[in-house]
């Protein structure tokens, strides 16, 4: 199996190539990719972990080295937020590179499966949706935008104000990847009840995480260690159910055909060789959680439009 890391010299390029290089099964194949120069090294580095994962490193403006024969390609590549900046902001500097990226994708290994990190995710995506389209191999059940880190956010946050075991603590996150459309169902978290003060100040330090860190970092970036932790468990997730594994559920940004939600939305998804086999239900929403869903649709939309239009 070959997984490809485009961004591969950034903050979380890094640290993901290591948790793949560290974790992924014996024989696999990662080749990390960016325009940085350091991304040859940076494999060289890698590759003295004695771990059974052959690494290979590329940099320059054309990445099709990388991705011949990929069967997963993940996308970190672009800028990160500073502070006082929304991830909207970024739109302008990575709607093109993530169209450039996924052209490249789409003529080299078109059958590979695509997680997208690149913010702002709730248009990335879309763009990316979108490029495959205009080059005729658009497959919508092999495209993610990664929303991972907030479900692992959700379990830290909980775990903690609980005093729980956060790898017991199972939380949905539905809806995008920015601000309020980050939706945690707080109320579907098996054995643990809340209340509702807690359920409003735990749904606002989801939601406002990133901003956490940004701030944090004091213009130094944004999350990258625990983004890669977070990509990394989706990717291992997509490679256990490439090499065949039933029953592997994740939740992610996706294209569904379910009229109820805008064209994109963070849901939970079955996943096969193929992809997405299955959408699941997003089951029963709390009072609070409705309303909020109601709030977040527009601003979803929002996001998506856009990204269609800068592909028009
Ligand atoms: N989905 C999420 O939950 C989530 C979480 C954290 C960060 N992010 C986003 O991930 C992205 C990367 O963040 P980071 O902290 O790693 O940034 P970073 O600046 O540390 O790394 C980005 C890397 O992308 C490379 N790059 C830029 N243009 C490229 C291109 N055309 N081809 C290949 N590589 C290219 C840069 O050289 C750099 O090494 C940002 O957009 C950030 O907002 C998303
Ligand atoms: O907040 C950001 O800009 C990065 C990322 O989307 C996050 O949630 O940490």
């Amino acid at each position: 199996m070959k997984i490809v890391i485009l961004g591969a010299a950034g903050g979380i390029g890094q640290g993901l190539a290591l948790l793949l290089k560290a974790q992924l099964p014996v024989g696999s194949e990662l080749a990390l990719y960016d325009v940085n120069s350091i991304t040859p090294g940076v494999a060289v580095d890698l590759s003295h972990i004695p771990t059974d994962v052959t690494v290979n490193g590329f940099s320059g403006k054309d990445p099709t080295l990388a991705l011949l024969g990929a069967d997963i390609v993940l996308i970190a590549a672009g800028i990160a937020r500073k502070p006082g900046m929304a991830r909207s902001d970024l739109f302008d500097v990575n709607a093109g590179i993530v169209r450039k990226l996924t052209e490249d994708i789409a003529h080299t290994c078109p059958k590979a499966l695509v997680g997208i990190i690149t913010n702002p995710v709730n248009s990335t995506v879309v763009i990316s949706a979108e490029t495959f389209k205009k080059a005729g191999v658009y497959n919508k059940n092999k495209l993610f935008g990664i929303t991972t880190l907030d479900i692992i956010r959700a379990r830290s946050f909980i775990a903690k104000l609980k005093n729980k075991v956060s790898e017991n603590i199972k939380v949905p996150v539905i809806g995008g990847h920015s601000g309020v459309t980050i939706l945690p169902l707080l109320s579907q978290i098996p054995d643990i009840s809340l209340t509702e003060s807690e359920i409003k100040t735990l749904t606002q330090s989801i939601q406002n995480a990133g901003t956490e860190v940004v701030k944090a970092k004091e213009g130094g970036g944004s999350a990258t260690l625990s983004m890669a932790y977070a990509a990394a468990l989706f990717c291992f997730s997509l490679v256990r159910a490439l090499n065949g594994e039933k029953g592997i559920v994740e939740y992610a940004y996706v294209e569904s055909d379910r009229k109820q939600y805008p064209r994109f939305f963070a849901q939970p998804v079955l996943l096969n060789e193929n992809g997405i086999a299955e959408y699941k239900e997003i089951g029963a929403l709390s009072a609070f959680e409705q309303k909020h869903l109601e709030k977040i649709l527009d601003e979803l939309n929002k996001d998506i439009g856009l990204a269609e239009q800068f592909n028009q």
